[in-house]
């Protein structure tokens, strides 16, 4: 939506999604509202280091002699706060597509969450970060006057931050960016000088361009509007780790990845020799909205000499760490390296490898020394660290060692040690069953017979979990085994404990089972691979299995869902011997024409076989009519 104004000024409508986020923050109640000014600091460093790496090959950018720095200028009596800098700059057609729209990924996932309760989404809004836009908590009118380097022409952006804004040229001396926030009259606070002081120096002490700070109309060393040097404008990584508090790394957490939350572990290391690189890096508090998302971009920032390159390479991480943030910075590479010369380069590569067999030992000491932090990343993480299980074959032991399960002993994680150190005496695999969802893949019939004989199984529900297990047959030696496939080996594996009493079945329940199992297989005919007796069930009647050759029923659905798959492969229909349905058949068979009188039931059974692994009955029309049909005759006559 555009609308004329004076011959150059235009009124654009935000993007729908804009709004909608705006709305939240004009009329929020956020209490962490002093972020804007880490957001904006953040934003004006990120346009000085994009002109810096501009400027390697094109250095007529900075010849004009402006030093990169940003400016901050409060008036009180204006009532407002400035954000100067002179980096990079935009002209009319950044400031409408950057201050416009919200180009991040993971934007929709964040407005479906929003669920109108002010308080929930503002605490939504501290995962996602909203950037410049969380200039209108504190502001009613926010102005940007900005001029791109190496253009001569300024434009100025102007909003109240509702709906709409004004775009128009501006006049302004030298590359860079203004901000200027009318502050709201709750927000007059935010101009005070001891507040101002104390914010900057914990916000940005780290940032590796120089900030001034002015409070015109105040006196400082005995002069008015003296502006001052708030930080000391080194890059935090290439400081020794003594000098750095916990707080230095969570702020410059925060910066990096413009994240409010805390980072659970942060990696500082320093490599000299072969390669030289130092790596400051962060596992995230939380795990970031849209980590799925395709569209995500890798967060680590890549540096040469202190100099930014670039955030927008896959090279420098294998994408199962692409939940990582921070910053790894080069001596070996050439400055003016371009982004495309990132690939298949052999010194990205080694910095790649050593970086991340740093991370994975230092996520692994983390592991061992403090359990609950380590399940924490686990949980928020873990799903993309299996990733590596399939994608990185040289490192899977390290992965196997690291990776946590749930399983059927309780309710905490597991590791594979964990699990192999309880296995049974003759017990010769790592059970597991998978699915889609945590509480029906705990429900699956197949697991009852485990259960009852006290053998764990690991419940896996997350999608990576079938590919990497079709990738890795085993750990320590034990293969690991899908409860839905194959004939099970839970007969070797009952003890004395167990309240099951395989042994004491006597031969004429096995051979009934048999006679039962090929009558039912003869009406079935091709809609089943086989019939059996089954020794995994206790409670229910009937469950589907895969046969020893096919592949897992769940990798199965998700490949026939992806396309992957022709048709279904016929399973394995076991059937339980205690049931008391089975049972009642097991009688039926004696008497005449079994064939006709199983029928019905025989394929109930098999269709409810089939609802259980939470597939549809093959053929609906024929299985209502067959549940009707035994419904009318049990019902009782009046
Ligand atoms: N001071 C500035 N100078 C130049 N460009 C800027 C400046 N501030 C913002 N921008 C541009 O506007 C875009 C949007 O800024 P915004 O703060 O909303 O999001 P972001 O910085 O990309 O991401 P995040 O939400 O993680 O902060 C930036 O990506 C940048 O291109």
């Amino acid at each position: 939506m555009t609308q004329a104004g004076t011959a150059t000024q235009e009124r654009r409508g935000f993007e729908a999604e804009v709004s909608r986020l705006l709305h939240l923050m004009v009329h929020s109640v956020y209490s962490d509202r002093e972020i804007f000014l880490r957001e904006l600091v953040s934003n004006a460093s990120d346009a000085c280091d994009k002109l810096r790496y501009e400027a390697i090959t094109a250095p007529d950018l900075l010849s004009n002699g402006t030093e990169l720095a940003i400016a901050i200028t409060a008036d009180p009596k204006a009532g407002t706060l400035t954000i100067a800098d002179t980096g990079i700059g935009m002209d009319r057609e950044d400031l409408i597509a950057n201050l416009g729209t919200i180009a991040r990924s993971g934007t929709a996932a964040f407005l479906d969450r929003l669920s109108g309760d002010k308080s929930k989404d503002l605490s939504l809004i501290g995962q996602f970060g909203v950037g410049f836009y969380s200039s209108f908590m504190v502001a009613d009118k926010v102005r940007v006057i900005s001029r791109k380097a190496g253009t001569e022409q300024a434009y100025q952006w102007e909003s109240d931050g509702e709906g709409s804004y004004i775009i128009d040229e501006a006049e302004k001396a030298g590359h860079g960016t203004e901000i200027i926030l009318h502050l709201k009259d709750d927000a007059k606070d935010f101009l005070e000088r001891p507040w101002l002081e104390r914010t900057l120096r914990k916000y940005s002490d780290h940032i590796a361009v120089p900030i001034s700070l002015k409070v015109c109309g105040t006196e400082k060393d005995g002069e008015t509007d003296k502006a001052e040097t708030v930080n000391s404008g080194s890059a935090l990584w290439t400081r020794p780790k003594s000098e750095l508090s916990d707080d230095d790394y969570t702020e410059f957490y925060r910066h990096v990845a413009h994240s409010p939350d805390e980072p659970a572990l942060v990696i500082h290391t320093k490599a000299e020799g072969v390669i030289s690189y130092s790596a400051l890096l962060f596992v995230p508090g939380q795990r970031p909205l849209d980590l799925f998302d395709p569209s995500r971009k890798p967060r680590v920032k890549l540096y040469v000499k202190r100099v930014f390159i670039t955030d927008d390479t896959e090279e420098l991480l294998p994408g199962y760490l692409r939940f990582l943030k921070g910053v790894v910075d080069s001596e070996d590479l050439a400055l003016n390296i371009s982004r495309e010369m990132l690939q298949n380069n052999p010194v990205v590569a080694r910095i790649r490898k050593a970086v991340t067999n740093k991370v994975l030992s230092e996520i692994e000491k983390r592991a061992n020394k403090d359990k609950d932090a380590y399940e924490k990343i686990w949980e928020a993480f873990g799903p993309v660290l299996k990733e590596g299980l399939y994608e990185d074959a040289g490192r899977r032991d390290t992965l196997l060692k690291l990776s946590r399960f749930k399983s059927t002993h309780g309710d905490a994680w597991v590791s594979l040690a964990d699990y192999v150190g309880r296995m049974k005496d003759n017990q010769k695999a790592i059970y597991y069953v998978t699915g889609t969802d945590a509480e029906a893949v705990k429900r699956s019939p197949q697991l009852e017979g485990f259960r009852a004989r006290d053998v764990e199984v690991l419940l896996l529900s997350d999608p990576v979990d079938d590919f990497w297990l079709s990738a890795i047959s085993e750990f320590d030696g034990k293969p690991f085994k899908s409860v839905t496939r194959g004939g099970s080996d839970l007969k070797d594996l009952s003890n004395s404990d167990s309240n099951t009493s395989d042994e004491a079945k006597s031969e004429d329940d096995t051979e009934d089972m048999v006679a039962l199992s090929a009558l039912l297989k003869g009406i079935l005919g091709d809609q089943v691979a086989d019939v059996r007796s089954s020794d995994r069930l206790t409670e229910t009647a009937a469950c589907l299995v895969a046969d020893d050759n096919g592949l897992d029923m769940h990798l199965e659905r998700i490949l026939r869902q992806h396309n992957q798959m022709g048709g279904e492969a016929p399973k394995v229909l076991e059937i339980n011997p205690n049931h008391p349905l089975i049972k009642a058949m097991d009688n039926r068979k004696e008497g005449d024409n079994p064939m006709d009188s199983l029928r019905d039931p025989a394929f109930l059974l098999l269709d409810q076989a089939r609802i259980l692994e939470g597939e549809t009955p093959t053929d609906p029309a024929a299985f209502a009519k067959r549940l009707a049909r035994l419904m009318e005759k049990g019902l009782p006559a009046i």
